[in-house]
């Protein structure tokens, strides 16, 4: 069998990045209201660093404000809910970004549900994942929404698709596995306690593999479905995603890169999603 093609993740999320910037043009000509993200980020972790700076530059390409609150990590709980108390109620602050891992300390499900709903533009409140769970509108997830976003791109339609999602992180596994569901595809999620022997055969039946778990390089080639379309969401040290690129390409249709691929989507999505919040929060 041939190689697989690559699903473009930088080239689809510079357009939509471009589409947006183009809204949020739009919306400043219109009313005068520049849209807002507010980043807040707890502690030093270098990789979060990266990606929130990552968020603000394109942010500043999309004619998005940002501003920038960094905590200590020995932030407390309280603390941090009060400081996303304060933007939810904030009028010039039109979505909120509370960038994950946390310390451990911190109560993560408490922190999130202290950010707005109607701010909530990375998808990470109960209100956002009960309205995604049930098909309302709300904002998705960013990483699983631009999964779908560049799944569409490819005419890849989950209906009556044996779909396996690897990993059930509540940004991540979870989100994804009910926005295929959503698209009609029969849905099998695997994770870190499930037996080698078991994912093995799980992902072998897959027509589509969602990759999610963070462990680099965990699903290969060999027990790719033949014509799978396989989707590496993996974020593991030294850009390395949580499937085997090369031995899983020799199988699969379709496989995103990594770098390349689910990434540059995830921000895409959360700009896209800003500005939507802005529109929505500007009464014209
Ligand atoms: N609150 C959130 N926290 C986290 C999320 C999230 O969506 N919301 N996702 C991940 C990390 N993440 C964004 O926060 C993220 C990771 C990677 C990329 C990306 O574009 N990666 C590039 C490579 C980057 C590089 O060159 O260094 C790629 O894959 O091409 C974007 C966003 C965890 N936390």
């Amino acid at each position: 069998m041939s190689q697989a093609t690559l699903m473009d993740g930088t080239g689809l999320a510079r357009r939509i990045v471009d589409e947006t910037a183009k809204r949020a043009a739009d919306l400043t000509g219109r009313t005068g209201v520049t849209p807002c993200l507010a980043t807040v980020l707890v502690g030093e972790d270098p990789a979060s660093v990266t990606y929130v700076r990552m968020k603000q530059n394109r942010s500043r390409k999309a004619g998005i404000a940002s501003r920038h609150v960094p905590l200590p990590a020995t932030t407390t709980t309280a603390e941090l809910i009060t400081t996303l108390t304060e933007l939810s109620a904030d009028p010039a602050v039109h979505g909120i970004l509370l960038q994950h891992p946390m310390g451990h300390h911190i109560d993560e499900r408490a922190a999130f549900e202290a950010i707005a709903p109607e701010k909530d533009v990375d998808g990470v409140t109960l209100a956002s994942f009960s309205a995604m769970s049930f098909g309302l509108p709300g904002f998705s997830s960013c990483t699983p929404g631009g999964i779908i976003r560049l799944l569409d791109e490819y005419d890849v339609d989950p209906a009556g698709k044996r779909a396996v999602v690897v990993g059930r992180s509540a940004i991540l596994g979870k989100p994804v596995g009910l926005l295929l569901l959503g698209r009609d595809a029969t849905v099998t999620y695997c994770h870190s306690r499930t037996p080698a022997a078991d994912l093995s055969s799980v992902v072998r039946e897959a027509d589509i593999v969602v990759a999610a778990v963070g462990r680099p390089r965990l699903i290969r080639g060999e027990d790719i479905k033949p014509g799978a379309v396989v989707v590496d969401a993996g974020y593991n040290a030294g850009n390395v995603g949580d499937v085997d690129f090369d031995s899983a390409r020799e199988r699969a249709s379709l496989i995103t890169p990594v770098p390349g691929g689910v990434g540059p989507m995830t921000i895409a999505t959360l700009l896209s999603q800003t500005v939507e919040a802005a529109v929505r929060q500007t009464v014209a």
